[in-house]
C-alpha cells in the first residue's frame, strides 16, 4: 500500500507553499515525503519535485501550438488530458515501492475539481496503483469574512468532494496573516450554525437580495451543518503543532501507520528486523 495527499483548491490558496512546508515538517518527524508537481504552468516553488509534469508537457507547448491556439486555461486542461493519455509515464515515475508517501501539488483552476472528470480519472488510476488517497482542499482564510463567502467556499469544497470521490479534508490556509480580530471571527465558520449564517450585517446594498434569499441561505447552511459535509480545519503554516494536527487528520483518513502496525505485530520476527520499522510507525503519530 502507498499513500498520497492530493492538494487542490483555488488559484493562490497556498497549495505549493503547503506542499513545501508539509515535506519539511515530514523530514523533521522522520517521514520521507515526495512531491509531485502536477501544474504544467508552474513557474517557481520552494521544493524540489521528485516528479514534474513539466518534464512531460508544459502549458506553453499547448499555447504555442499553431493548430490548437489554446489560452492558459484551455492549455491547462489540454495538458491534464495529455497526462491521462500518458499514464504509463506517471506510473513509471512513481515506481512501485511499498509505503511510499507522495504529495501531489495540483493546478489552481477550480474547474478541474468541479465539472471536468480529468482529476477523477487520475484518482482512479492512482487507486489502481495501490495508492490510498486523501484530497486536501485549501481555501484562503481571508475569504471567510462573511456568510456568503463561507457558503460559496463550502459549496466549492463540496463540489470537489463529490467530483473526486476520495477521502477529503478541507483546510483554511494563511491563518498566520489574519489579525487577532479576524481570527476570532473565523471561529464562527469552524463550527457553522445555519441560523447564524443568515445573521450577517454587512453592506446594505446586499440586504434586499439577502432578505429575499434568506430561506435558501438557511437551507444550504442547514444541509452543511446537519450532514457535517464541509468542516474546515484552520492551518497556521508557521506552527508545527498546527501542521501536525492536519497531518494527523489526514493519517486517520488514509489509515497511514495502521497497516504497518498490524504487519509488525503479526509477521515480524523479533528485534533484529524491527528497528527500521519502528520509526515509520511512530512518525505516523506526528
Ligand atoms: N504568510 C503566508 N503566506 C502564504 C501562505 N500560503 C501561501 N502564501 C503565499 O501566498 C502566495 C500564493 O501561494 P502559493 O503556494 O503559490 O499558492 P498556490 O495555491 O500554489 O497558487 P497556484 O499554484 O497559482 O494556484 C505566495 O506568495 C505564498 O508565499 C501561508 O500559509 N502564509
Ligand atoms: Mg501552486
Amino acid at each position: 500500500m502507498r499513500y498520497a495527499q492530493i492538494v487542490i483548491g483555488p488559484a493562490g490558496s497556498g497549495k505549493s507553499t503547503y506542499c513545501a512546508e508539509m515535506q519539511r515538517h515530514g523530514q523533521a518527524t522522520r517521514r520521507n515525503i515526495h512531491i509531485v508537481n502536477l501544474d504544467p504552468a508552474a513557474e517557481a516553488f520552494d521544493y524540489k519535485p521528485e516528479i514534474d509534469i513539466r518534464d512531460l508537457i508544459h502549458v506553453d507547448d499547448a499555447m504555442e501550438d499553431e493548430e490548437m491556439h489554446f489560452g492558459p486555461n484551455g492549455g491547462l486542461v489540454f495538458c491534464m488530458e495529455f497526462l491521462l493519455e500518458n499514464l504509463p509515464w506517471l506510473e513509471d515515475q512513481l515506481g512501485d515501492d511499498d509505503d511510499d508517501y507522495y504529495i501531489f501539488d495540483c493546478p489552481g483552476q477550480i474547474e478541474l475539481y468541479t465539472h471536468l472528470n480529468v482529476m477523477k480519472r487520475l484518482m482512479e488510476a492512482l487507486e489502481s496503483w495501490n495508492f490510498r488517497l486523501c484530497a486536501v482542499f485549501l481555501l484562503d482564510s481571508h475569504f471567510m469574512v462573511n456568510s456568503a463567502s463561507f457558503i460559496s467556499g463550502a459549496m466549492a469544497a463540496l463540489s470537489a468532494m463529490t467530483c473526486l470521490e476520495v477521502s477529503f479534508v478541507s483546510v483554511l490556509s494563511k491563518i498566520d496573516l489574519l489579525s487577532k480580530e479576524s481570527r476570532k471571527q473565523l471561529d464562527r465558520f469552524l463550527e457553522p450554525d445555519a441560523k447564524d449564517l443568515c445573521a450577517d450585517d454587512c453592506s446594505p446594498i446586499y440586504s434586499k437580495w439577502r432578505e429575499r434569499h434568506r430561506n435558501l441561505t438557511e437551507s444550504i447552511g442547514r444541509v452543511l451543518e446537519d450532514y457535517s459535509l464541509v468542516k474546515f480545519a484552520p492551518l497556521n503554516i508557521r506552527d508545527e503543532e498546527s501542521l501536525a494536527d492536519i497531518l494527523f487528520t489526514i493519517d486517520n483518513c488514509i489509515q497511514y501507520g495502521e497497516d504497518r502496525d498490524v504487519k509488525m505485530e503479526d509477521f515480524d520476527p523479533p528485534e533484529a528486523e524491527e528497528e527500521g520499522d519502528d520509526d515509520g510507525y511512530e512518525e505516523g503519530r506526528g
